[in-house]
């Protein structure tokens, strides 16, 4: 099947996510899941948490503002999912911060079986042991080799990792896909990691492409529409809008529009 068609086949197909995510970016990352063709569902009580990963597509598992109670669900519902064949998507915001975070992230490595770890350059640095200055939830700066970085993360935790950041990049430890394209107002908006990892997750539970692939082309999609939406915008305020609108207004012909490219099997 042509990549072009999982975009298709997720708008079909319209799979439940089930995110146990930040109070900060909750709502947009619902409205982002909907604009994009998929249906989200926020629920993160321990009481349901791994009834709701069970009937799911795929889950999400976002460390934004993280308790003692959320962690605990987290396991739950990423054990469901694992025991269901359901991807989790792990997004360490803020993995270096503290040490709770820290912690919370070693666990849950260690306890689920992730598909896809995606953060920024500074989270995943955290979870390589690298030296790098992050800067709370933000990326920050760093002299580390930031592709190794995320082989050696995907290697020791066989999964996938993708950083984000002006150039993209989206590796199985082995293969190393590089994104390109996007716009530098994506980082003005609260959550528009956030919201791309639950995008991931909507991707990779539509089973077209191998799990490298699917992120790859979801990474490739996010910054296409970035771009669409800067297009429009005069500020952060309505490139947030506008975002929404190019998650589902944007089709397979814009994406192979030629702005952004795939590089394949680049090994470090
Ligand atoms: N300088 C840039 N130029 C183009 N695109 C960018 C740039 N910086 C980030 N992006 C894009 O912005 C999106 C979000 O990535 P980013 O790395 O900023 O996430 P994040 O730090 O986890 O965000 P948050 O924690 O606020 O949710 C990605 O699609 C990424 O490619
Ligand atoms: C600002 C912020 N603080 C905790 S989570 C979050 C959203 C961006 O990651
Ligand atoms: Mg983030």
């Amino acid at each position: 099947m042509a990549p072009s068609s999982l975009l298709h086949e997720l708008r079909n197909q319209s799979p439940l996510i089930h995110c146990i995510t930040n109070i900060v970016v909750a709502n947009f990352q619902a409205n982002g899941l909907l604009a994009l063709g998929a249906s989200p569902i926020m629920a993160d009580s321990i009481e349901e948490a791994a009834e709701v990963s069970a009937l799911s597509s795929s889950t999400l598992l976002n460390i934004g503002t993280l308790n003692a109670n959320t962690v605990e669900s987290m396991i739950a519902a990423g054990g469901s999912a694992n025991t269901y064949g359901r991807p989790v998507v792990l997004d360490p915001v803020g993995a270096g911060a503290t040490a709770f975070r820290k912690r919370t992230v070693t666990r849950l490595l260690d306890e689920l079986d992730i598909a896809l770890i995606r953060g920024n350059a500074g989270e995943i640095a955290a979870i390589a042991g690298v030296e790098w200055t992050a800067k709370g939830v933000d990326a920050g700066n760093g002299s580390a080799n930031i592709a190794a970085a995320a082989m050696d993360v995907a290697n020791r935790h066989r999964c996938l990792v993708a950083i984000t950041g002006e150039t993209d990049i989206v590796t199985d430890g082995d293969k190393l896909i590089r994104v390109s394209g996007g716009h530098p107002i994506m980082t003005h908006i609260t959550g528009m990691g956030c919201l791309l990892s639950a995008v991931t997750a909507a991707f990779l539970a539509v089973n077209v492409h191998t799990p490298i692939d699917a992120v790859a082309y979801s990474l490739a999609f996010y910054k296409k529409a970035g771009e669409v939406a800067a297009e429009h915008a005069a500020g952060p305020g309505d490139f947030a809008v506008h975002f929404l609108n190019a998650l589902g207004g944007i089709d397979d012909e814009a994406i192979d529009g030629g702005q952004f490219f795939i590089e394949e099997g680049v090994k470090e």
